[in-house]
Parts: C-alpha cells; structure tokens; sequence
C-alpha cells in the first residue's frame, strides 16, 4: 500500500484549505464581506444610537426628537437583520458546497484505490470518514472565513464605538485580552487530542454497530446478542469521555468570558460614578459605551468558542488531506489497449507476498492458451485468489511478470483491463435497482438481444418468469429479494452480457442446485468460445467442462495438466477430487 504522507501542522492545514476552497469561491466570498460589512457597521451604529436616546431623548426631555430617535433605531435593526439573514444564507451555502464538494472527491478518492486499502477496514468507518471530513471542511471553511470575520469586524466597530465615548476604559478592557487567548490557546491543545480519538471512536462505532446488524443472523443463532450489545455500549461509553472532555475545553469559554464582561462591568461602574461627578460627562456616553460593551461581549466569547472549534474540524481536514495525497493505487498505470489481443495468460515466475514472511505465490510459471478453460483447485490458502487477483492486477507481482495476450499488465491501461476481464464470484454484490439494471451494469449499450441472451446463458428465464415485474423487478439492497442462486445467475448474466476476453468465476456457481449448475455451465462454456476461462472451484462436477486443471498447493504449482492426466500421476489431485467426491 503506498506510504501516507506526513502529518501537516494546524497553520499549513489551514493555508492550504483556504486556497483549495476559498480562493475558488472568490465570488461568493465578496458577497459574503458585503454582508459582514454591514452586520459590524449597524451592530455598532446601534450602540451608538443609545447615546442619542439617552441625550437626545431622556436627558433633554425631547419628544419631538423622540420620534427621529426611533425612526433611527427602528432603520439601523432592520439593516442589520437584512445583512445578517445574507451572511448566514451565504454561511450555509458555502459550508455545503464546500462539504458536499470534498466528500465527492475523498468518495472518488477511496473507490480508486487499490484493493488492499479495503483489507481490514469495515466500509462504515470509510463511510464515516467521508462524511465527517466533508463536513468538517465546510464547516472550518465557513468558521475562518465567515464566523470569525465577521464577529472580528463586529468587535472592532463596537471597540471604535467604545474608544470614542471612553478611551481610558476602553484601553483597560483591550489590556484583559492577552489573557483571554492564552487560555483559549490552552483549551485548544486539550480539543485538539480529544478530537483525534473522537474520529477514531466515531468510526469503531459505526463499523461495530454495522457488522453486528450486517451479521445478524449470526448474532442470533449463536446468541451474540449480549456480546454485540457490549462492544457497541463500550465504543459509546469511550466516546462519550471525548466528547465530554471536548465541551469541557470547548465551553469553558463561556465562563471565561462571563467573568471578565463581570469584571469589567464592576470597573465600569466604579470608574463611571467618578467620572460623571468629577468631569461632567454625559450618561449618553457612559450608555453608549456600555452598550458597545455589552454588544461586543458575545462576538468576543463567540470567537474564542470558533477558534477552539476551528481546531477541532482542522485534525479531521489534517487527516482528510493526508487520505487525499496518499499515492493513487500503482495499478493505475498502464497506456495499452487490448482491442486486437488474443486472451492468452502468461505467469513469468511469479512470486507474491503479502507480507514480508511466506509468499502466497511461489515462482509459479505458466501458461494458458486464449480460449482455454482452466480450472483452479487446491487447498485453503493455497493461493488460487491470489493467483487470480494477479490476473485482474489487482495486486502487481512482487517477483516475475504476469502477460495477458503477451502484454505486461502493467502497461495495460486500467479501463480496457476492467472492460477485458469479467469477474464473477461466489458473494455477488448486486445494486439496489432492477435485474435488468444490473445486467446492464456489466456493459450500459448492450442491446435488449444481447440482455436477454446473457439472461438466458445463466438459466435466469425461470427465475424471471416467477417474479412480479419479470426483468424490471427490484433486487433490493445488495439483492436482498432474491435468494443466493439466484443472485447468483444476476451475477453470471451481468458478467456474460459484457462479453470479456477473460472470465473468472470464483465458486460461482455454488449456491446453484447441481441441475441449475449444469446449465449455466453448458451455456457458459459453449457460448463466448474466443473467451479464455478460469473457474476457481471446489466442485468436481466444473472439472467435466474445462480443458486443464491447475492445482496450487502452498503457492507452489503441484499440477497443470488435463484431468485424466492428473488423475494418474498427481497424488494431491487424486485426494483433493475424491475428497471433493465423497462430499458430493
Ligand atoms: N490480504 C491478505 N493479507 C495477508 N495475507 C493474505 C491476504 N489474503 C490472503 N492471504 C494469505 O495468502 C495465502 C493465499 O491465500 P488465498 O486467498 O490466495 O488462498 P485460496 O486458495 O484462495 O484460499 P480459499 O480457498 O480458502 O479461499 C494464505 O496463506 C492467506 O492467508
């Protein structure tokens, strides 16, 4: 699997955020400083405007001026209410876009990677990943960009507000600030931590909730109920510490802030009496000031409380831009088109590990002519997937070279790989859609003949003849209407109607009754005859169609030979076949 790329800091994770999502949004983003403009403008003309109803109104006992003083303050809410319904219209519209933007690309981003990436992760916690990371990309998109300017903008016209009626006091507020961000710059660091193992639960949450429900009638025949119910109860309990300890960070800045507007409003007062008996100021000013004061203190406690959440969302864009540069899957490479080529199979002593200790396949050398029928047998774990998974490139070799018409697949284009090859295997995955939709899924411009034809070659007719709606009847999710074999013959019928030079059928016939089983088989092997085939099989009754047999033991080829043939000199063979038999 390609090596992830190292961890950016919060500064460079944020840099590069806002030139990915911003900077291409640059229109949106004018509009937006359009509305936070006039949300911090009429924010502190409104604190402004109580020293005019002090003054003008209640000090000089005015009713005429009154009415103006109304107008006034009726026309500056309107004003910013009208701008601060577009700042939080354009506030949603971003955070969506850009949400809905980044969780198309880390989709697109998973579904191309190698096969290996999928190995040991439950889908739900990809899931979970895309949709978390999308989320939180919007969100601190829209909280640098939108919360935070615009709460900033506010304060700094409610401070000039506040500097104009009083500049002595208003100095002593800005002096308590340095220590508001020190601690706010401690609380981060304590979200920051609780935040990265709040992912990682998150996920282990919705993989073990999904498995048990994915399992569940494993969970009721063997009573796991209890030992489900458990696992899932300690994810959640885990996460509710992180969470807990994530608002215990995150809102301690209300408290924080809470006692400094209390300490400041004491000083005020203290400060106003002395002021008002000792140099004549006006209680207009003092109430302007105050006002600026009182307005400001919940964009001032809402900035602290963005920039501790700013933190959290910026580990999950930290790890989304990680998942993001990890090297695309190396199969991916390759230019050459199979149009002319003939499905001949070569392996050039090829060896695959896994792991760095015993390899699955073992300088297995060999050929197979195009338009043979080649049956794979062996033990468990003798290597027949992974000779297979060879074949479709999913995996590259680690030793030697695997050819398809005498071409190296590693220079095959990936797209002709995909259109030459039909895999067909023993859990077929089908889309909630209709049994036609599935069918056509193996090749979109097929002609309704060529559907029906495949319907036809796996045995599908009687099964569509039952069902209410024929051909258009809904499978269900992952197929959940119909039953395994009949999945299954989807399954054949959306791989035939593609029309391959390569088909591999990895036990897929399994769950077919032994009638069923023979005439999908006939059909499969006499149509497609150019087809080379490649049937990974348990059932002696497959070895009937296929010219040769590879057996695999350990990843070592023990036999490619005619069936006759390795019936007389291969001893393996021989017990594997007759074990098969008594089975039977
Ligand atoms: N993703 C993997 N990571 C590590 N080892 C693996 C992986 N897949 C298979 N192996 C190992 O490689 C060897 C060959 O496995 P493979 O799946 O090819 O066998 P198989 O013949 O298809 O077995 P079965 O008939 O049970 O499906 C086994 O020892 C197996 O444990």
């Amino acid at each position: 699997m390609p090596a992830m790329p190292a961890e950016a800091t919060p500064m460079q994770t944020t840099k590069r955020l806002l030139k990915e999502e911003l900077l291409p949004r640059w229109k949106l983003f004018t509009l937006n400083v359009v509305f936070m403009v006039g949300v911090s403008v009429f924010t502190g003309l409104l604190a402004w405007s109580t020293k005019r109803i002090v003054n003008d109104v209640f000090v000089s006992e005015n009713v005429s001026e009154a009415w103006m003083v109304a107008a006034l303050v009726i026309g500056i809410s309107v004003a910013k209410s009208f701008f601060q319904y577009g700042n939080s219209v354009i506030q949603t519209v971003m955070n969506r876009q850009i949400a809905a933007h980044n969780q198309r690309a880390l989709f697109e981003n998973v579904l191309y990677r190698d096969v290996d990436f999928f190995a040991g992760l439950h889908p739900a916690k990809h899931m979970q990943r895309i949709m978390m990371f999308g989320k939180s990309c919007g969100s601190v998109v829209v909280s640098i960009a939108n919360k935070l300017i615009t709460d900033v903008l506010t304060l700094i016209a409610l401070v000039i507000v506040m500097v104009r009626q009083d500049a002595t006091m208003s100095l002593i507020c800005l002096g308590l600030f340095p220590l508001i961000f020190f601690m706010v710059g401690r609380l981060i660091k304590s979200v920051r931590k609780h935040s990265k193992h709040e992912t990682e639960l998150l996920q282990v949450m919705a993989s073990t909730g999904v498995e048990s429900i994915e399992g569940i009638r494993t969970v009721k025949s063997y009573a796991l109920e209890e030992k489900s119910a458990r696992r899932f109860a300690d994810v959640v309990e885990d996460l509710e510490k992180r969470v807990v300890g994530i608002a215990k960070a995150t809102n301690a800045t209300v408290p924080l802030m809470e006692l400094l507007g209390g300490v400041v409003i004491g000083l005020f007062v203290m400060y106003a009496s002395w002021q008002t008996i000792t140099n004549g100021k006006t209680p207009g000013e003092f109430t302007a000031f105050i006002t600026a004061f009182l307005l400001a203190y919940q964009p001032a406690e809402r900035v602290s409380k963005t920039l501790v959440d700013i933190q959290k969302g910026l580990v999950h864009v930290t790890m989304m831009h990680q998942m993001l540069d990890t090297p695309q899957a190396a199969t991916r490479s390759g230019t050459l088109q199979l149009d002319d080529v003939k499905p001949s199979i070569a392996f050039e002593d090829v060896s695959f590990y896994y792991a760095d200790d015993a390899p699955a396949l073992h300088n297995v050398d060999l050929s197979i002519q195009a338009g043979e029928r080649i049956a794979i047998v062996g033990r468990s774990g003798a290597g027949k997937t992974t000779f297979i998974d060879l074949c479709q490139r999913f995996y590259d070799p680690t030793d030697g070279v695997v050819r398809l018409g005498g071409l190296d697949l590693r220079e095959v284009a990936p797209d002709a790989l995909r259109d030459g090859i039909a895999l067909i295997s023993q859990d077929v995955f089908l889309f909630d859609g209709s049994i036609h939709d599935n069918i056509l899924d193996g090749h979109p411009t097929a002609t309704e003949a060529q559907v029906l034809d495949a319907v036809r070659r796996a045995a599908l007719e009687p099964v569509i003849e039952k069902l209410q709606g024929g051909l258009n009847a809904a499978v269900g999710p992952n197929g959940s209407n119909l039953s395994g074999g009949q999945k299954q013959r989807v399954g054949i019928a959306r791989a035939l109607v593609k029309q391959a030079k390569v088909y591999i059928f990895d036990e897929a016939t399994s769950a077919l009754d032994g009638e069923n089983d023979r005439a999908v088989m006939e059909a499969v092997v006499q149509g497609a005859k150019d087809s080379t085939m490649l049937f990974v099989t348990h059932r002696p009754s497959t070895l009937e169609w296929v010219d040769r047999v590879l057996v695999l033991d350990h990843g070592r080829v023990v036999g490619f030979d005619t069936h006759e043939a390795l019936m007389v000199e291969n001893a393996l063979y021989r017990s594997l076949f007759n074990l098969e038999m008594d089975q039977a």
